[in-house]
């Protein structure tokens, strides 16, 4: 066991940063290779505000989603191969994704009683995956504030032009609003995520920090990749 009560040979990858730079898709390639779980925290910050919004629950008025944010019922499957997210016992893994919920999720993951239930279950999750050999968690605090004492701490950046049009392209039909928009409803989510009161989107003093702007993802999961297995081999000579 580490000082953490984790086994001491369990893997904990906290990977942060703002919208765009290839969090997800790292995060599930790194755990697929190294044999890791993997847990979505945005997913769950998302699932929380479709549930305010289903429940005509204004996310704009702290004290209503405070009040409720103890209400939904919230399971996260953590298989990186096929990730699943339900609220009382739904699938929303769709519904999540939707503009309403983008458009929201900020306000709703600015509310303390929000983070701090959410923050509870990502680090049951976090003890849950020990035995398993361990898991990659990505989000905008897990360095920072849920798992402060992880393996490996990466914070990924990249341009916002550059986020702005991997996100565009993932946009089709109607929902396809052009990069231009798509980089202010960008910039305007990452200023309220880096400008909140309770645990803001950082980087950890001790993360290693990529950006991603000219790198391809299969780069960006070799240095991660990498970095976990140099940290596993400095900890089984030490
Ligand atoms: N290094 C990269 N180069 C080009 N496209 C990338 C890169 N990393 C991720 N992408 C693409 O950008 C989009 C957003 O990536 P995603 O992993 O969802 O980012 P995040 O989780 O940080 O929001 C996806 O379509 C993904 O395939
Ligand atoms: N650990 C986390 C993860 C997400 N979030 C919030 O959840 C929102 C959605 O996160 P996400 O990772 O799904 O966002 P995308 O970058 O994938 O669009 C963020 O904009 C934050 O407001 C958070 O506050 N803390």
């Amino acid at each position: 066991m580490d000082t953490a009560g984790r086994p001491r040979d369990a893997v904990v990858v906290a990977i942060d940063g703002p919208s765009g730079t290839g969090k997800s898709s790292t995060s599930r390639a790194v755990a697929t290779e190294l044999g890791l779980r993997y847990l979505d925290t945005g997913a769950m910050y998302r699932a929380m505000t479709w549930w305010m919004l289903a429940n005509q629950i204004d996310p704009g008025d702290p004290v209503a989603v405070a009040t409720a944010s103890g209400k939904p019922v919230l399971l996260s499957g953590t298989d990186p191969l096929a990730p699943t997210i339900s609220v009382d016992g739904a699938d929303v893994s769709g519904p999540i994704r939707s503009e309403e919920v983008t458009a929201a999720v900020s306000a709703v993951s600015a509310v303390p009683e929000v983070r701090s239930r959410l923050v509870e279950l990502q680090r049951a999750a976090v003890a849950a995956a020990a035995s398993a050999g361990g898991i990659v968690v990505e989000g905008r605090d897990i360095g920072t504030t849920v798992v402060p004492d992880a393996t490996v701490k990466i914070y990924l950046n990249a341009s916002p032009e550059a986020r702005a049009a991997r996100r565009n392209g993932e946009l089709t039909g109607a929902r396809a609003v052009g990069v231009e928009a798509t980089r202010e409803a960008l910039v305007r989510r990452d200023a309220a995520d880096s400008g909140r009161k309770v645990s803001p989107l950082a980087k950890a003093e001790d993360a290693v920090e990529i950006d991603t702007t000219d790198l391809t993802l299969d780069q960006v999961i070799e240095a991660v990749v990498g970095l976990v297995e140099r940290r596993r081999r400095e900890r089984n000579l030490g």
